[in-house]
């Protein structure tokens, strides 16, 4: 089975990668291809952030054909509760058939908001305020905010687990 992943960012392939490893399944292939999300590179909403993984999954399907294809794209989400980080997830069967499902979420600080509205992009505020780099590839917001209890990878290897699950759930019935 080949699963084509939209995204180049070897957090969102590992999390791929290693769900789908524990599948019976033998032979997998996986190819990652950095394709358009649609959408802003800073999501600023579920709606928006949604419709970028759903548009990542539909482009990379496209151009590489695979069986099955994963989209995954991360954002922010204002809420009454203020600033909150958002991650969702689509994959895309060969009939054509969609699974989404969205990942956990933890609030952001506040003061966050400002930069992020100016164009600014989550992963570089990160860097800044973590004085880190390249924190969007690594251990991400959310492992900085759980003190690295649970990183961007984990996180986005739960969301693939929720769409694995669902598209095998469907093939039984
Ligand atoms: O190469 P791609 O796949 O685009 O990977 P990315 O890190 O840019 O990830 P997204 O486009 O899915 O995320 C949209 C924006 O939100 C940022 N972002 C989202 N979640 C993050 C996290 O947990 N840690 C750091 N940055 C995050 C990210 O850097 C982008 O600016
Ligand atoms: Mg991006």
């Amino acid at each position: 089975m080949n699963v084509a992943i939209g995204s180049k960012n070897p957090a969102k392939i590992n999390a791929v990668k290693e769900t789908f490893s524990l599948l019976e399944e033998k032979n997998m292939e996986f190819i990652s291809v950095d394709v358009p999300s649609g959408v802003s590179t800073q999501p600023f909403s579920d709606e928006e952030t949604l419709q970028g993984a759903l548009n990542r999954a539909k482009n990379v399907f496209e151009k590489v054909k695979p069986d099955l294809s994963v989209g995954l794209e991360g954002g922010v989400d204002v809420t009454s509760r203020g600033l909150f980080l958002c991650n969702w997830g689509a994959l895309i069967d060969k009939d054509g058939n969609e699974y989404i499902a969205g990942g956990a979420r933890i609030p952001l600080p506040n003061e966050f908001l400002e930069p992020l509205k100016k164009g600014l992009e989550l992963g570089d505020v990160m860097d800044a305020y973590a004085k880190k780099r390249n924190v969007r590839h690594r251990e991400g917001a959310i492992g900085i905010f759980t003190n690295g209890f649970i990183d961007r990878k984990e996180m986005f290897a739960h969301i693939v687990k929720l769409l694995i699950g669902q598209y095998q759930f469907s093939k039984k019935n």
